[in-house]
């Protein structure tokens, strides 16, 4: 089942950011958001992941199949490794625990507190999680952020594998992940006409 985007108009604190975007993102496939700080990417995946609605538009093929990773790790940081991804596979109804700790390097961290991790850790441990959901539909805010070069390439070979095996992945991220199978979607062209205040806004 694709993921489909038609005519989406997203918005940040009331302010269309985005307007008329569209995409369709097929099993198997990889779409990497691109365009300059602030230009709407996080929007554009908070809306497409359901954290906030769209203005206008429609899109199709999300909901309770995406699984979202952004820049805040959510983890608990009272759990050890093995424990927040155990907590994970079974608020999801899923395994894979073990084939998560071994594809982010986990192995060796797997009794210590989520909180005493450094923060590549934490990400490693973030992006692990993504395997214990079951969902076919990655949606990645800036997933490689505080990842040294050899976690970026475990991080793209787990992509390599979820598509492989017919999930399919929406990111944003400044970095090359090496990812030639990937497509880009420039957000640039998208970018909202700022719309004309109403007569009393400029008391609020
Ligand atoms: N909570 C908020 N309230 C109002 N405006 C916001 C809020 N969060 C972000 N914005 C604004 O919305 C616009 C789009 O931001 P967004 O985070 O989607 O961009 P981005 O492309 O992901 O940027 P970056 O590459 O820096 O992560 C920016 O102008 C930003 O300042």
């Amino acid at each position: 089942m694709d993921l489909q985007v038609s005519d989406l108009m997203v918005a940040r604190g009331g302010v269309p950011v985005l307007d008329g975007v569209d995409f369709t993102l097929s099993p198997g496939r990889a779409l990497v958001l691109r365009g300059p700080n602030g230009s709407g990417k996080t929007t554009l995946l908070r809306t497409v992941a359901g954290l906030q609605p769209p203005l206008e538009g429609r899109i199709e093929g999300a909901g309770d199949r995406i699984a979202y990773a952004a820049h805040a790790d959510g983890l608990k940081t009272q759990l050890t490794v093995r424990e927040n991804l155990t907590f994970w596979a079974r608020v999801f109804a899923h395994d894979g625990v073990e084939a998560a700790l071994d594809a982010f390097d986990l192995r060796g961290l797997e009794d210590r507190p989520a909180g005493t991790l450094s923060a590549g850790q934490k990400r490693r441990l973030g992006l692990a999680r993504l395997m214990v959901t079951g969902r076919p539909v990655w949606v990645l805010d800036e997933p490689t952020v505080s990842l040294d070069v050899a976690s970026v390439a475990l991080f793209a070979e787990a992509v390599r594998r979820h598509l492989a095996q017919g999930g399919s992945a929406l990111m944003a991220t400044h970095i090359d992940l090496g990812l030639a199978e990937a497509d880009a979607l420039d957000v640039t062209p998208f970018r909202a006409t700022p719309r004309v205040a109403a007569h009393d806004e400029a008391f609020l």
